[in-house]
Formats: C-alpha cells, structure tokens, sequence
C-alpha cells in the first residue's frame, strides 16, 4: 500500500511544482517574488557604494559617466523594467532606452548582484546633478570589480562603434584647400551590406568570418610584430560588384571609408602624408588600381604604391585598418604587388552563372522560382553570360513584369553570347555611397567641341563626371545593390 503512495507522491509533486511555476511565470508574480527575495538578501549583506559623477571635480566631462551611461542604458533590465524612457538616436532606425530619473537598475556579473541608480538632483536654481551610483556586496567587491570595469569599457566602445555614422572620405588635390586637410568627407550612405548581397553562400561565411577574425585580432597582429591590417583584392570584370562589396564590407564592420583618387596625388610622399592622415577602423580603398598602373595615370612611383601597401608608414598610421583594391584583371600586373602582406585575400568576381542569376531574381525581381528559369539554366549553361550590373539593370527596368524582365535577360543572354558584353557598367564606391553631390568640374574646352566629356586626357572631369553620373543613376534606380560571386577567394 505505501509503495501505491510514494508512488503517487512521486507523481504529484513534480505536477505540483510545474503548476506553481506555470502560475509564477504566467501572472508574473516570478518577479515579486524575485524582489522580495533580493530585499532580504540586501539586509543580510553589507553593501558597499561606488559613485560615478558626470563632472569631474574641474567641472569636465567625466568619461567614464559616459560609459557607464551606455552600459547600464543598453541592459537587458532596462527593458524588462516597469518604467522607461524612449528616445530616437542618430540614425533615424535607431530607439534609445533611457533610465528614468533616480530609477534603480539590476545588472549581473560573474554571479554578482549588482544595482545601479540613475542619481539626478535637480535644484531650484537650475543645477542639475547627475551621477551613477553602482552599490555591490562588501564580499564581491574585489573579485568583480576590476573585470566588470572592462567589461564596461568594451561594451560601451562597441555600442559607441555602432552608433556611429559613418562616413566617406574623398582626398583633394594637393593644392586644394590645405588648411582642411586632404580629406573631404560626407555620410557614408551606400545600401549594399552582405545580408542583402547575392553571393556564393559559402565565399559570402569565410569573407564574414575574415573580417570578424580581423576585428578581434589585436594581440595577435602585435604579438607577430605586425600592424594590424589586412589587405584585400576584389578583382574581376567590370559591372560584377566589386565597388559595391566595398560598401557591403563598411556597413558588416561599422568603418569610414577613405577612397583614395591617385589622380589627385602628387607623389609618393604626398601618399603616405594621405595615408598618415588616415584614422583607425577605416576601409582605404583605391579602386581600378591596374587601368591606373597600366595607363599610367598616376604620378607616384611603382615603390611609392608598393610602399603605400606594405610599407614603414602603414604600420605607424594607427591600428585596425583594411585596405581594399579593386582590378579588372591581375594578368598585367607585377607579382610582386600581389605577395602576401601586400594582398592577403583574393576574391574573384565573376560574369553571372544560373545560380547568380537566381539570387539576382530573387533581389531584384522577389522571384524564387519561375517557369523561365528552366530555359535560363540552359542559356547559361550553353556558355552565354553577361554581367549582374547588365543583368541586374534589364530586371530593374521591367521590375513590374518578372516575365518580361526574364524574356528581356533571355534575349540579352542570346544575343551576347559567350563574350559575356558588359551592358551595364559599374561605378566607384563614391559615385553611390555619398549623399551630396560632389562638386564637378566643367568639361575640357576639347569636351565641349566633341559635345560630351573628354574621356582621354581630363581624368579628373571623367572621374567627376562618373562619379556625378553614378549619383544620378543612384537616385533612378534606389534599389540595394546585390551580388553573386565565384566561391574563390585565396587568403595567403
Ligand atoms: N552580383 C551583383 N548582384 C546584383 N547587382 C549587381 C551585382 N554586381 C553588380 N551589380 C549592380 O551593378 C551595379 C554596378 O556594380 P559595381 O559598381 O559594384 O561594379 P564594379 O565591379 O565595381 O564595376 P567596375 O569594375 O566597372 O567598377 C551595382 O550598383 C549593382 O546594382
Ligand atoms: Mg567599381
């Protein structure tokens, strides 16, 4: 008989238990409960309290209040508390969570309770005081508060990090002016990120896992004796995206982008100064890097390039830093300027196949599947192909009929055959990722004689001329640029 009652107490009691849970969770009453119970625990602890006050006794911004503000504002009990205050930030998506007024927040760390207060005194006259004031366990004390501090600081930097707006940087000639500086920035606002870029799913994880092992790489790199730098190659036909992942890399790792215009650079030492005015966690690209070596349309030395990639100077202009060059084709160019250290990752950008043709479709179009694509596959793998931009620019234009804009890629596909003609051209990274337009100077005399710009001997007008160009296609066609890559990428 009393094994039939344990064995009911052994059923009743776990059903017992979880109905209790079920009704704590359900009413929330979990949270009274945790209250109460954290009251009686502060009464049988010494408690000690640390204040944090906005302004230093100079009446200076106390930095780490700053910090501190960050931290306690982005925990997840700010959220879960009865009462907060809700701001807009910088970038127009962004919602700030704000303490209330001497509201006290719950934080955990290494098992330690800890409780901040958002301190404000407000007197009759004005005056304002702010401080935080973190109260923590005598016995925890020691052990938690050095590596909690860090904590702290890491977290506010990367909340800092990605509440910023980035921005573009464009250097002036020499002689424009000197007193601003060589470098003229406007907000970054290119669309491309790697989520939205049609790419070889597996080139698009080890890019992302590149750049994300790069960002946690300090001690490594210093501990090698190297700066912390990486150097990346996009090269591959015009209109394949290059410019555009550019963008895309920016927006993954929360970096200013210096696109440097060799066109504008004097020398080899007027490089490096651009360089050395360069700041950390920045992209710094120069792109079309071979027509520029093979046309000769720059005015610094091969070393001075050589140098500017790998050279003394990039390991004194501050830390954590990509540079990205962009070719057509790594056929003619010297060797020595694709040796690791110089270039670390290769990636090849190629003319669209079946499968870029359908992350094309599925971007552009919102089309997954279609009855078209049978004939597509067999167009494409007939040997005919053409570039995403030419691609991406005919299912743009016929975006309202997905049947029309397939019919008009078949017979792009057809007529262009196996040269793979590039319809659509592609553009620099400043021609699409800077809001105002850049100022453009007039066309050659020449120019106007042939009634369009003088592409030849006024890089500079054609280089404007582009980038205003790019700006007004821009604004046409509003749409995130997307990609599809060769699963090839070489990291030396
Ligand atoms: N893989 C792609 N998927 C979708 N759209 C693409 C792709 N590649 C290029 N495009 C479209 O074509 C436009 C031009 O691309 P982008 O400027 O990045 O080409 P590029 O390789 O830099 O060309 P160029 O070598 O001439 O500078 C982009 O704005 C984008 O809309
Ligand atoms: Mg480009």
């Amino acid at each position: 008989m009393w094994v039939v009652n344990i064995l009911f107490l052994l059923f009743l009691v776990p059903c017992f238990l979880f109905l209790v849970r079920f009704i704590l969770y359900r009413t929330a009453l979990i949270f009274v409960l945790r209250k109460w119970a954290n009251w009686v625990d502060d009464r049988i602890h010494v408690h000690q309290y640390l204040k944090v006050a906005e302004l230093n006794e100079n009446g200076q911004d106390n930095q780490f209040y700053r910090r501190v503000s960050l931290y306690v504002n982005s925990l997840p009990s700010v959220e879960d508390s009865n009462f907060t205050n809700l701001f807009s930030g910088k970038k127009s998506t962004d919602i700030i969570l704000s303490l209330d007024d001497n509201q006290v927040i719950e934080d955990e760390f290494l098992g330690a309770r800890i409780s901040w207060v958002n301190k404000v005194e407000r007197f009759n006259n004005g005056v304002c005081n702010r401080s935080f004031l973190l109260r923590i366990k005598k016995k925890d004390k020691r052990r938690i508060l050095p590596p909690y501090f860090q904590h702290i600081h890491t977290v506010s930097d990367d909340i800092e990090q990605r509440r910023r707006e980035l921005k573009l940087f464009i250097n002036n000639g020499p002689s424009e002016n000197p007193i601003k500086g060589r470098w003229r920035s406007v907000p970054f606002t290119h669309p491309a990120t790697l989520d939205t870029i049609a790419m070889d799913t597996d080139l698009k994880n080890k890019v992302k896992s590149d750049l994300e092992t790069f960002t946690k790489s300090q001690n490594y790199y210093h501990k090698m004796g190297r700066a912390w730098k990486r150097n990346y190659l996009l090269y591959g036909p015009s209109g394949t995206g290059k410019s555009s992942f550019i963008g895309a890399m920016a927006n993954f790792l929360n970096y200013d982008v210096y696109d440097v215009d060799l066109s504008r650079v004097s020398d080899d030492s007027d490089l490096k100064l651009l360089l050395l005015q360069t700041t950390s966690r920045s992209l710094i690209v120069i792109e079309d890097l071979d027509r520029l070596i093979n046309e000769k349309l720059i005015t610094t030395s091969f070393s001075g390039l050589l140098n500017f990639m790998d050279g003394i100077v990039n390991s004194c202009c501050g830390d954590e830093k990509i540079m990205v060059f962009t070719m057509n084709s790594k056929e003619h160019i010297d060797p020595v300027m694709l040796r690791p250290g110089r270039i670390d990752v290769h990636i090849h950008f190629p003319l669209c196949d079946f499968n870029s043709f359908r992350s094309l479709a599925n971007n552009y179009l919102g089309v997954k599947e279609h009855k078209l694509f049978p004939q597509v596959e067999e167009i494409f793998q007939s040997g005919a192909t053409m570039s995403p931009a030419a691609i991406g620019e005919l299912m743009m234009v016929n975006r309202s009929s997905p049947s029309r804009a397939l019919k008009s890629v078949i017979t792009a596909l057809q007529s262009n055959g196996t040269e793979g003609k590039i319809a659509g051209r592609g553009k620099r990274l400043s021609d699409s990722a800077s809001s105002p337009a850049l100022p453009f100077p007039s066309p050659s005399p020449q120019a106007e004689e042939t009634g369009g710009v003088n592409w030849k001997d006024s890089v500079p007008v054609a280089k404007e001329f582009r980038k205003l160009y790019g700006l007004l296609r821009m604004k046409s066609c509003k749409k995130p640029d997307s990609f599809d890559h060769d699963s090839e990428m070489i990291e030396r």
